[in-house]
C-alpha cells in the first residue's frame, strides 16, 4: 500500500485502475448512502493544515491607546526589527564587536525560520566571520506566555512535570538556595564612595575587568545554545519610578519564574519598551572559571551597576534573579530619596497598611498573605514621599510544610503557572508531598500576585500605619508581640535578628541565630545606617507605630519549647491592624526592657510573658541574657555610627537595646 501525492491510496491488484490498480477514495461522493460522519466537513485537505488552523497569530499590534495607525511613527515590522537588534546588542560580544544574528521563535518548530533577521554590527566594513558563533542564530523565545513555557521546560528541561494542580513542578539543580558568599560587586570609582564595603558588607568587590571577563563567558555560553529565552518586564508599581529589566536566560524555568516574579507589561507596553534599564545574563548551570581573579568558586553572582548588568554563572536558583534585582533597587532608589524594603506590605479594607519586615522564613509572605485584608506584596517595596509600592509582580512562597487549611490563598495559588521549585510529588498522581525535605527544605513557589485573590492591583498603598518587625526567635525568649519606641525599633531593625530555620541560604540546615541590618543585609548596598535614617524619618513623619512579633519559639528553646502556633500570631497581627493592641495595658520586660500587652484577644494570656511558658526559670534566665549578649555584640559593629542628622535619635537607639 502507497500513498500519492494527491492523497489517495493505492492497493495492489484490482479491476478497474487504467493501470490495472483498484482504486480507494478517501472522498466520499455525495450521494452515497454510508454517512456516518455527520458533523460540517473538514475546512482543511492535510494534517499540515489541519494544525496550522488550530494557532491564531497574536502578535501584539493593537494600535496605543486607540491612536489609529496614521500617527503611529514606527511599523509594526520597523518595531520588530528594532526588537531583535536591541536583543542582539544585549547578547553581543564585547571583544569581536559583534552581536549574533539573532532570530525568533523556536528552532524546533518549522515556523522559525529566519525571516527577520538583525546582524549587528558596530563597524560596517564587510568582515569575514573570524568565529564560529557569528555563522550561527541565536534564536530568541521572547516573553513566552506561561504555556508555552511549560512545553518549553517539559519537553527539554529534565525534571519538569505538571503537578495535580496545574503548577509547574522543577528542580534548581545543585544548588536549592542563594549563594551570598558567590555575590561579586563592581567596584569602580562611583562605588567606591557610594556603597557599604568591608566587614559585615554584602558587597564582596571585584573589578570592571574581571567583570567583563565573566560577562563574556556568560554571553558567550548563552550564544553557543540551541536558543535562549528574553523576559522584557518592569519592576516596581509606582509608575514614576519603575525600572526595565531584561533577563535572558537559558532554561523556561528561569523565563517562568521572572515572568511570575517581575510586573508583566501589556502589549502595549512590550512594545514600547525600547531598552532595558538594567540586564541580567543568566548562563544558569554554566561556571564560572576559578582561575579567575576574585573567583572563589564555580558560581559567581556579579553585579556592574555602571553597566546596569548581572551575570550568573554556576547556580540556577532562580531566587539570585529576584534579590539580584532587589539589591539594584537597594541601589538605585535610594538616589531618589526613596526607601527600599525587605518587607511585605497589606492594607485593610479602611485603607490603614502595615509593613511586615523580617528575615528569610520569620513570615512576611504567610502574614501579609491575609484573607481579610488587600495584599500589596510578599517581600520587596519602596516607600517614597507618595507612600509604598510593590517592587514585584508575584510572591515567592515557601511551601515546606504548607497546608491548605493554615495557609488556604497561598495553596489555591499553585496552580497552572505557578513555578514550584524542588518540591517532591507523587510520579503517577503527580500529588505534591509538602512535607517531604528529600530535595531540600528551601521548597518554594512563584506565582503572579493576582493569584491572591484580595491583590490590589495595582499593588501601591498610602503610607504605612505599623511597622511590624518578624524575628523567629529560635531562643525562646523574645515575647511574641512587643510594642516598641521609635528607638527600639530602630534599634531592632538595624540589628535584624532572628533564628534561620531552613536552608535558604545555602549550607544553613540548622536553626541559629542571625543579625541581618535593616533584614535584609545580603541585599543592601549602602551602609545599613542610610536606610534606617530614611526609616526613622519616613515614621516620625506619618506617626506609624513599630511592632515585634516573635514567630518563632515559645516554651521553650528550639529542642525543648515549639514554634508559636500561627493561629495565635496570626491574632496578634489582627489586633495591631484594628488598632485594639495600641490601647492594651502594657507591661515592661527586663533585658530587652520591651512592652508588652497583658491581654489578647484569641491569645491565651499566659504565653504574652515568655517567662511563664519555661518549666526552667533558669534556664529561661540563661537564655534571655545569652540572646541579650549577642544582640549587644552585633550592636558594637554600628555604635560609632551616627543615624542621620539627628543626634538625640542616635543617642536614643544605643540605648534602645537590651540592659543588664
Ligand atoms: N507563628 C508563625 N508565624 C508565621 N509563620 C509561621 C508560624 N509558624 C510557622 N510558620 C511558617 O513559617 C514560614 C514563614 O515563611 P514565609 O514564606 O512567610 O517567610 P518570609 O519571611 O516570606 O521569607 P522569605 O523572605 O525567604 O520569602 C511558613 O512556612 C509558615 O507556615
Ligand atoms: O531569595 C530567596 O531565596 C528567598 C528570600 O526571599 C530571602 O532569602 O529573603
Ligand atoms: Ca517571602
Ligand atoms: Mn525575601
Amino acid at each position: 500500500m502507497a500513498a500519492n501525492g494527491d492523497g489517495r491510496v493505492s492497493m495492489g491488484n484490482g479491476a478497474t485502475g487504467r493501470n490495472g490498480l483498484a482504486k480507494i477514495q478517501t472522498q466520499k461522493k455525495e450521494d452515497e448512502v454510508c454517512h456516518d460522519d455527520s458533523t460540517t466537513p473538514m475546512k482543511a485537505q492535510t494534517i499540515d493544515e489541519l494544525h496550522s488552523l488550530q494557532k491564531k497569530k497574536s502578535a501584539p499590534t493593537t494600535p496605543i491607546n486607540g491612536i489609529p495607525a496614521p500617527f503611529a511613527t514606527v511599523s509594526d515590522e520597523e518595531r520588530s526589527k528594532q526588537q531583535l537588534q536591541s536583543i542582539s546588542a544585549s547578547l553581543a560580544s564585547l571583544t569581536r564587536e559583534t552581536g549574533p544574528k539573532v532570530v525568533r521563535g523556536d528552532p524546533a518548530s518549522k515556523s522559525a525560520t529566519p525571516r527577520v533577521v538583525s546582524h549587528h554590527h558596530h563597524h560596517v566594513s564587510p568582515t569575514i566571520s573570524v568565529s564560529d558563533s557569528s555563522l550561527k542564530f541565536t534564536h530568541v523565545l521572547y516573553n513566552l506566555s506561561p504555556a508555552e513555557l511549560y512545553e518549553q521546560a517539559i519537553h527539554y528541561e529534565k525534571g519538569s512535570f505538571i503537578t495535580s494542580s496545574g503548577a509547574m513542578a522543577t528542580l534548581s539543580g545543585a544548588k536549592t538556595g542563594r549563594s551570598p558568599k558567590d555575590k561579586r560587586v563592581v567596584r569602580d570609582e562611583t562605588t567606591e564612595h557610594d556603597l557599604w564595603w568591608g566587614k559585615g558588607s554584602p558587597n564582596i568587590e571585584m573589578d570592571e575587568h574581571t567583570f567583563m571577563v565573566n560577562r563574556e563567558r556568560a554571553v558567550d555560553y548563552l550564544n553557543s545554545l540551541d536558543k535562549v529565552f528574553v523576559n522584557d518586564q518592569f519592576l516596581n508599581w509606582d509608575p514614576q519610578n519603575r525600572i526595565k529589566v531584561r533577563i535572558v536566560s537559558a532554561r523556561a524555568y528561569h523565563s517562568l519564574f521572572m515572568h511570575n516574579m517581575c510586573i508583566r507589561p501589556t502589549p502595549e507596553e512590550l512594545e514600547n519598551f525600547g531598552s532595558p534599564d538594567f540586564t541580567i545574563y543568566n548562563a544558569g548551570q554554566f561556571p564560572c572559571n576559578r582561575y579567575t581573579h576574585y573567583m572563589t568558586s564555580s558560581t559567581s553572582i556579579d553585579l556592574n551597576l555602571a553597566r546596569r548588568e548581572m551575570v550568573i554563572l554556576g547556580t540556577q536558583y532562580a531566587g539570585e534573579m529576584k534579590k539580584g534585582l532587589f539589591s539594584v533597587m537597594h541601589y538605585l532608589m535610594p538616589k531618589r530619596q526613596i526607601l527600599s524594603l525587605h518587607s511585605g506590605c497589606n492594607m485593610g479594607k479602611d485603607g490603614d497598611v502595615a509593613l511586615f519586615f523580617g528575615l528569610s522564613g520569620t513570615g512576611k509572605t504567610t502574614l501579609s498573605t491575609d484573607h481579610n485584608r488587600y495584599l500589596i506584596g510578599d517581600d520587596e517595596h519602596c516607600w517614597s514621599d507618595t507612600g509604598v509600592s510593590n517592587i514585584e509582580g508575584g510572591c515567592y512562597a515557601k511551601c515546606i510544610d504548607l497546608s491548605r487549611e493554615k495557609e488556604p490563598d497561598i495553596w489555591n495559588a499553585i496552580k497552572f503557572g505557578t513555578v514550584l521549585e524542588n518540591v517532591v510529588f507523587d510520579e503517577h498522581t503527580r500529588e505534591v508531598d509538602y512535607s517531604d525535605k528529600s530535595v531540600t527544605e528551601n521548597t518554594r513557589a512563584a506565582y503572579p500576585i493576582e493569584y491572591i485573590p484580595n491583590a490590589k492591583i495595582p499593588c501601591v498603598a498610602s503610607h504605612p500605619k505599623n511597622v511590624i518587625l518578624l524575628a523567629c526567635d529560635a531562643f525562646g525568649v523574645l515575647p511574641p508581640v512587643s510594642k516598641l519606641t521609635l528607638a527600639q525599633t530602630m534599634y531592632h531593625f538595624i540589628s535584624g535578628y532572628t533564628a534561620l530555620v531552613a536552608g535558604t541560604e545555602e549550607g544553613i540546615k540548622e536553626p541559629q541565630a542571625t543579625f541581618s541590618a535593616c533584614f535584609g543585609a545580603a541585599f543592601i548596598m549602602l551602609h545599613p545606617t542610610k536606610y534606617a535614617a530614611m526609616l526613622a524619618a519616613k515614621m516620625q513623619k506619618h506617626g506609624a507605630t513599630g511592632w515585634l512579633v516573635n514567630t518563632g519559639w515559645s516554651g521553650g528553646r528550639y529542642g525543648s519549647g515549639s514554634r508559636i502556633k500561627l493561629a495565635y500570631t496570626r491574632k496578634i497581627i489582627d489586633a495591631i491592624h484594628s488598632g485594639s493592641l495600641l490601647k492594651a495595658e502594657y507591661k515592661r520586660t527586663e533585658v530587652f526592657g520591651l512592652e508588652i500587652p497583658t491581654e489578647i484577644e484569641g491569645v491565651p494570656s499566659e504565653i504574652l510573658e515568655p517567662m511563664n511558658t519555661w518549666s526552667d526559670k533558669k534556664a529561661y534566665k540563661e537564655s534571655l541574657l545569652k540572646l541579650g549578649g549577642l544582640f549587644k555584640n552585633n550592636f558594637q559593629g554600628f555604635v560609632a555610627h551616627k543615624i542621620g542628622k539627628d543626634d538625640k535619635l542616635t543617642d536614643e537607639i544605643l540605648a534602645a537595646g537590651p540592659v543588664f
